[in-house]
This record gives structure tokens, sequence and C-alpha cells, in this order.
């Protein structure tokens, strides 16, 4: 039988006050974190998932380009080792504030620019001479991996998002696209700082667990398909 829709909404709604909460809980334990925490941890994760074998195995990596304000597991060390491996990668560029984002290939660090608001480092829509880039949904045989950001993580995958829906609807996207094409979705592996790790994060039905958490101390396999296949 279906609930009705004030009790739907009523859910809701307090699924929404639930993440409020956690995301301003967690907001300040990262505040509380020096930098050489943050600088050590990121060291670290970055290590664990330069071993690992979804990121050797990977040709084509998506990742964010770390936002010193928003207090990130820094990702230059893998932008620079994926790049090094000649690894298709592809970052980030917001479009709209209706969750739209395109993740774009980079050749090169020099592809990248402050953009507003938050000075976060986008690539140019177009390449050098002109051409458009190539976006992660076009990737032949789809993209291998995705690294994503994130303020809070659960041992069963759960995200917990900043709330633009950025990453939630890409997902979707990639997910359809491998669906369609009966290709292996992206492996879905967030980083995270040990302080970001939580007992259960509110999740709503459009929220989508990750395969794996990159954690200083170690990976976290987390869906079935990680604890069988890596
Ligand atoms: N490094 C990085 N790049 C990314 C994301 C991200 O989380 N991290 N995004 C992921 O979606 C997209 C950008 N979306 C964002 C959506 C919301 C906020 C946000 O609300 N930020 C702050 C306000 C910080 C401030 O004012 O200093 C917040 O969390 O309160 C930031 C980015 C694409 N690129
Ligand atoms: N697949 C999708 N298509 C369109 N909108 C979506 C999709 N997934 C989520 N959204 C919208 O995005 C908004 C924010 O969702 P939510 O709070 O779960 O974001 P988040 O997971 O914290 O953010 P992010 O995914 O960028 O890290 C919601 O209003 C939701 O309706």
């Amino acid at each position: 039988m279906q609930a009705p829709v004030t009790t739907v909404a009523a859910e809701h709604s307090a699924v929404l006050e639930a993440k409020k909460t956690m995301r301003a809980q967690i907001k300040k334990q990262l505040k509380a974190m020096s930098s050489d925490d943050m600088r050590q941890q990121s060291s670290q994760i970055a290590q664990q998932v330069i071993a690992s074998s979804f990121f050797r195995q990977a040709r084509s990596v998506a990742l964010y380009i770390t936002c010193e304000r928003l207090r990130e597991v820094d990702t230059m060390a893998l932008l620079q080792a994926a790049l090094q491996q000649g690894k298709q990668c592809f970052v980030p560029l917001v479009e709209d504030s209706q969750s739209n984002m395109a993740l774009l290939h980079i050749d090169t660090l020099d592809d990248l620019q402050p953009a507003p608001p938050f000075g976060i480092l986008e690539p140019s829509k177009q390449q050098r001479y002109g051409s458009d880039r190539q976006n992660a949904l076009q990737v032949a045989g789809g993209l291998d991996l995705l690294l994503m950001p994130g303020l809070g993580f659960d041992r069963e995958g759960g995200r917990l998002g900043r709330g633009g829906g950025y990453y939630d609807k890409m997902v979707h996207a990639l997910d359809a696209r491998a669906q369609q094409h009966g290709w292996q979705p992206p492996w879905l592996v967030a980083l995270a700082f040990s302080q970001q790790l939580v007992q259960q994060v509110p999740t709503s039905h459009h929220d989508r667990d990750v395969d794996v958490l990159a954690m200083p101390t170690g990976l976290l396999r987390c869906s079935s398909r990680a604890k069988q296949h890596l």
C-alpha cells in the first residue's frame, strides 16, 4: 500500500533536517582540524588510493579539485599520479545551480582556472584551440573511476554531500549510460578524513551509496560489488 502523501512529505522534511544538522556538525569538526592533520591524512589517503587495484586498473578517472575553503581531502597527488600514468582525467565544471555539472577532460594542471563563488579550479569549456573538451559521459566503454568529495560518510557507503545534488545527478547519469550499454558502472570511491566517518548518514531515495571509502587507515569496502571484486 502506498503511504499517504502527508507521511511521505513529513519523512522527507525530517531527512532534510537531519542532513542539515549533520552537515553543520561535520563542518565544525573539519574547522577544528589542523593543517598538518589535513595534510598528513590527505597524503595517507592518496597512498591508499594509488596502491589500489581500482586506481591501477582505471584508464579513465574523474576527480574533484580540492578547495581549501571547503576543507576537503587533497586530490592533487592523485591527479598528478593519474596524469603521469597516462590515465584520462576528468574534473568538474559547474554548469548551473540546478545540480548540473560536467566532468571535463584535462591534459595538464594548466587547463584549470579559478571559478566563482568559491574559487574552485575548473577547466574551461573549450580547449586552447577552440574544440570542446571530452566529457566523462562520452568515454568509450564508460568512466572507470569516480573519486568523490562529501561531508560525512558511513561504513555502509552512505554519503552526505554539500547539498547541491551535483554528484547525485552525475552518478545517476553515469550509471544509466553504463546500464544502457551493458558496461560496468564506475567505481565510486569517496575520500574521507577520519573526522568524517559517522555511525549513519541520513539518506534520501536519490542518494547513491559509494563502493569504497578511502580513509587514512585503509580502504573500506562498502558495497557487495567492492567486497566481491576488490
Ligand atoms: N572541490 C570540489 N569541487 C566541486 C564540488 C565539491 O564539493 N568540491 N562540488 C560538489 O557538489 C561541485 C560544486 N558544488 C558546490 C556546492 C555547494 C557548495 C557549498 O555549499 N559550499 C559551502 C559554502 C562554503 C563557503 O561559503 O565557504 C558549504 O558547504 O557550506 C560548494 C560547492 C563541483 N565541484
Ligand atoms: N538525479 C538527480 N536529478 C536531479 N536532481 C537531483 C538528483 N539527485 C538529487 N537531486 C536534487 O539535488 C538536491 C540536493 O540533494 P542532496 O541534499 O542529496 O545533495 P548532496 O548529495 O548533498 O549533494 P552532492 O551530490 O552534490 O554531493 C535535492 O533537491 C535533490 O532533489
